[in-house]
Formats: C-alpha cells, sequence, structure tokens
C-alpha cells in the first residue's frame, strides 16, 4: 500500500471534522500550532515519526500509522524547471548545539526560528526524557525550560542512540552532576567517526569519561586549574562546542586552541554570549572564554541560517540549468564553495550584505543563472572553516556531473561518504570510486530516472534528489528519513519553484 502526503492530510481533516475539532483545537492537542495543522491537512508539510505518533494518539487514530507505515519516500518527476525565490532555512547543526547548551540556563530559553527537522525531534525527545519542557510557540519558535534537577537516569535510549549530537551532553552535565552515564552516540552512516577528540578535551575540563558497555561513564574531577588552556587535537566542530559548554559554567578562563570557527561553532558562541558568558575570538581558532558559575537568564535567540541548505537549493538551480534566486545565504560560509564555482563557470548573482535576525551573520540573496559548466583543474576536496565546508562537498559531485570533462572530488574526512555518492551512477552519472576517499566523474551527464534506496548518509541522499530533478522521467527514492533529518518540508518548498515532488508512504505505485 502507498498512501501521499495529500491523502493522509485528508484522513487528518475528516478525523477532526468527525470530532468537531478546529484546526486550533487539534494543534492545541498535538502541542504544535494552527498554522501546521492547516499545512498537514493540505499535504504541505512532511510528517515526522513524532508527528505521526501525535497525530494518531490525539485523533486516537491508529490508522495513520497504519497508512504511514514503511518508509517515507519521494517521488520526483525530472527535467524540471525552477524558478522563482527561496529562504535558506536555520540550520540543524547550529540548532543541535544550542538545544544541548540551553541545559546550561536555569532560566527560559527561545530558540526562534528553529528547522522542524527529524534530528530536532530525535533531540527533543532525549531532553524530554531528561525532565525537559519543551514547548512550541510559534510554527518554528520553541521554548524550553528546564527542571532544577536534570534526570539522566531516565534518558530516551532508542532516541539518543540515532543522533551523534547526544555527546554534547557531556559539557552541559558536568556542571550538574559528579557521576552520570549517557549511552553512545549515533547519526549518520559516514564511516568511524571520532569521539576521543571530545574526551581528550573535556578531561582537560575536569570530566573524566570512560567508554564502558554501551555507554559513556563520566565523573566530574576536582582539580581544574583556574586558568587553563586547552589545546584540541582535532579542529572539529561539535568537540569545539562541547568544550566551550564545559569552559561556559567553569569559572575562570578557558582558552581553546584548535577550535573551529564553523558556522554552528559561531551560532553557539552568540548564544552563550546571549547568556552572559564571555568569549572572544569567535570565528577564529583561538577562542577565549569566561566561565561562569550559574546561568539563570530568560533568553530569546534567532538561529542563523544553514550554509548546507543555502549550498543544497543553489545546486537545484544549477543542475537544472534554472535562474532561482536563494535568499538568506550565509556568505562567510560560502565563499571558497562560490570561488570553486566561478572557476567552473557557474554564475552567480550576489546581492548587497544584510544581517541575519541574530545581528551577527551577513547574509545575501543569490541568483543562479543558468551556465555552462567545466570541470575544475584540481581536486574539489574540504577543509575546516573557513575552507570549503565539509558538508558541502557532496553537492559538488552533483554539479562536477554536470560539467563537462573530469573532475575529482577528494573526501578526506569521512571513510563512508564518498562511497555512498558513487549511487549518482544509479542515475546516469559516469562515477567512478578510485578509493574509498576519491571520486572521479565524467561528464556531463545526462541523468535519467530510476528507482532507488536513500543512502543512509544525509548529504548524499539529498544529492541523488537534486539529481532526479535534472532526470529524465521519474525517480522514487525510498525511505527519505535521513533527509527529513535535515531539510523541513524539502519537497514542498522546491515544489514551489516548479519542482514535481510527491512524498508517499509505502511502495513505489509504478515500476522502474
Ligand atoms: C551536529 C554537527 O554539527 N555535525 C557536523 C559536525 O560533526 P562532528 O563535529 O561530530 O564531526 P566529526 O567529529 O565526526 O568530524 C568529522 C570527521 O572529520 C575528522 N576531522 C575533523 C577535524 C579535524 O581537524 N581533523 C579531522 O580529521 C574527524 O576525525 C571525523 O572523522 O562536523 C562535521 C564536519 O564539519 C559535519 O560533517 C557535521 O555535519
Ligand atoms: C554529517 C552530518 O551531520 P551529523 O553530524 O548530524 O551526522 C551532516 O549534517 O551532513
Amino acid at each position: 500500500m502507498s498512501a501521499t502526503s495529500e491523502s493522509i492530510g485528508r484522513m487528518i481533516r475528516d478525523a477532526r471534522i468527525a470530532r468537531g475539532w478546529s484546526q486550533q483545537k487539534l494543534a492545541d492537542e498535538l502541542g504544535s500550532v494552527q498554522s501546521a495543522v492547516h499545512r498537514i491537512e493540505n499535504g504541505q508539510q512532511n510528517l515526522s515519526l513524532n508527528m505521526i505518533d501525535r497525530l494518531a494518539e490525539a485523533l486516537d487514530m491508529p490508522l495513520i500509522q497504519t497508512a504511514t507505515e514503511g518508509s517515507v519516500n519521494f517521488e520526483i518527476q525530472g527535467e524540471a524547471r525552477l524558478s522563482g525565490q527561496i529562504d535558506v532555512r536555520t540550520s540543524k547543526n547550529a540548532a543541535m548545539a544550542i538545544l544541548c547548551a540551553s541545559l546550561l540556563n536555569n532560566g527560559r530559553t527561545v530558540l526562534r526560528g528553529i528547522a522542524r527537522i527529524e534530528e530536532v525531534d530525535r533531540i527533543s525527545d532525549v531532553l524530554k526524557s531528561i525532565g525537559v519542557r519543551l514547548n512550541w510557540i510559534g510554527d518554528n519558535d520553541l521554548e524550553i525550560v528546564r527542571p532544577a534537577r536534570l534526570t539522566p537516569e531516565t534518558i530516551d535510549e532508542r532516541a539518543a542512540k540515532r543522533t551523534r549530537s547526544i555527546l554534547m551532553f557531556l559539557g552541559p552535565l558536568m556542571h550538574e552532576f559528579d557521576e552520570f552515564l549517557l549511552p553512545y552516540a549515533g547519526g549518520c552512516d559516514l564511516g568511524a567517526r571520532t569521539v576521543h577528540p571530545h574526551l581528550s578535551a573535556l578531561k582537560r575540563l575536569g570530566l573524566d569519561v570512560e567508554a564502558t558497555e554501551g555507554n559513556y561513564h563520566a565523573t566530574v574531577s576536582t582539580n581544574v586549574e583556574p586558568t587553563r588552556s586547552v589545546t584540541l587535537i582535532e579542529r572539529g566542530d561539535t568537540v569545539t562546542e562541547n568544550a566551550l559548554m564545559a569552559a561556559a559554567r567553569t569559572p575562570g578562563v578557558t582558552t581553546l586552541r584548535n577550535a573551529s570557527g564553523n558556522y554552528m561553532v559561531q551560532d553557539l558562541c552568540f548564544f552563550l554570549r546571549r547568556l552572559g558568558v564571555e568569549i572572544d575570538g569567535i570565528g577564529t581558532t583561538t577562542l577565549t572564554i569566561t566561565g561562569v558559575e550559574r546561568i539563570d537568564t530568560d533568553v530569546e535567540y534567532h538561529i542563523s541560517e544553514d550554509p548546507i541548505e543555502a549550498m543544497t537549493l543553489l545546486t537545484a538551480g544549477i543542475v537544472t540549468g534554472s535562474e532561482i534566486t536563494v535568499r538568506r545565504c550565509p556568505i562567510e560560509f560560502l565563499e571558497v564553495e562560490f570561488a570553486v564555482l566561478d572557476e567552473m563557470g557557474q554564475r552567480l548573482e550576489l546581492s548587497p550584505e544584510y544581517r541575519s535576525h541574530n545581528g551577527e551573520t551577513r547574509l545575501v540573496d543569490v541568483t543562479v543563472k543558468p551556465s555552462s559548466l567545466t570541470a575544475p583543474l584540481d581536486k574539489v576536496h574540504p577543509m575546516p572553516f573557513p575552507g570549503l565546508n565539509i558538508d558541502n562537498l557532496p553537492f559538488f559531485a552533483v554539479i562536477c556531473a554536470t560539467a563537462t570533462g573530469q573532475s575529482t572530488i577528494y573526501d578526506w574526512v569521512y571513510d563512508n561518504r564518498a562511497i555512498h555518492l558513487k549511487k549518482l551512477a544509479d542515475l546516469g552519472a559516469n562515477v567512478q570510486l578510485m578509493d574509498a576517499h576519491r571520486l572521479l566523474i565524467i561528464g556531463p551527464t545526462r541523468w535519467r530516472g530510476r528507482n532507488i534506496e536513500s543512502p543512509p548518509a544525509l548529504r548524499p541522499a539529498v544529492c541523488l534528489l537534486l539529481a532526479a530533478l535534472a532526470a529524465r522521467g521519474t525517480t522514487n527514492l525510498m525511505d527519505v528519513y535521513v533527509i527529513n533529518r535535515g531539510y523541513e518540508d524539502l519537497p514542498q518548498r522546491l515544489n514551489k519553484l516548479g519542482a514535481k515532488i510527491n512524498v508517499f508512504w509505502g511502495s513505489p505505485t509504478s515500476g522502474d
């Protein structure tokens, strides 16, 4: 059986009307807002697993769960010509860091503009399970109030194991307990990802963590110097964030060297500053943090725009040869990407800069002009900020496949990500995996639609969606949970630009 988002929407509307409920009443029951119910009923919103469960419970309708059993899939009709304007939404990765950082605050935290994505739902499930109260107060605004005592002993292990961000509870929780356990982190299948840099940095900040059977066993030590300098053994994003959260509530001055200056780290720093934590060196590799004993502040913070989503949307325009304007692109985190695109012959028009709602991040509107692309002369490779973003590299595989000539994509970072990009061959690309880290791509590609399983990795999966937009024929991209992990209503938003993507549950209606 397969059900589309429209048919599920109709089922929900009928059930609501049968109960004599208004959209507002259903929204109240769901802990959501009326506009979200309106969109769900019109099939204009992706339904997260969490929302499906809540709808079934509120309407006492297990049928909704039955209808949506199996995977969420996208049917993409290709040869799309896109036009119009689209706004970049806020980032998954900053949301993850700041949601974890809200644990540092005993006051009320309101996060504005937070993306409603599976990853936010997962970490929300985990936060709720340790006693935190979360309340959506607008379509994308979340109120967070933590209890006086958090209860890590009641943690939702299933949700915790689906996200790597659980690692970022270590920094905040060390201020509350002498000893605690956390389940192992999960996330995308990108190959082995290091945890040791986190443990090594936290040790220097007074937290000993031992990996035991299925758990991290954390013990706080008391012998922390009043002034400390910690050099991270990797310039990783979440390790920098973990160390920042450890330093934020450790009185005295901490200097973090080899810190990441990436977008999510900057966003976390701006948030911590609002909480009264002094931080110097934001955006550089040396951060100086003056910690405070206790934070009890009612704070509102607007998360900034996602450079990875910006690159995703720009790639949609590029591979379909369309003219679209992607508004609210955080330019500081896209400079190298744009320089590489420029070398390849891609024309982009940039508006004057303006500020994001956080008052800090610089934004521009970018218009993609249909261009004739040639392969870059050298390999395309990522570097920590301010290099080409590691999560933007996969989009260059699709773009290079569109360009004329031979390109090399070199992903030194992840052992398994390039392997997933090999799947672009199923949609017609001439892609060869030279080794686990290098792809050789010969373009241009005549993309063709297929039935295809999503790889278990967010960016490679969305790359297939983007290629499918350009492909001849229809692509059924099956089991897109990973895409919904990081993107809010991507099909619906691309459809507003002229794409034809249908969300359905179960198995595809037509064969390949
Ligand atoms: C929730 C979140 O914010 N996730 C992001 C974060 O994950 P996160 O910070 O968890 O990234 P990892 O710690 O897994 O680092 C990614 C990989 O890069 C390697 N590495 C990293 C830095 C370095 O200086 N040397 C080095 O070798 C690590 O060993 C690892 O294999 O950063 C990654 C790299 O930007 C992004 O892909 C993720 O989207
Ligand atoms: C790898 C990613 O994220 P995570 O760290 O959440 O797995 C990503 O955003 O592409």
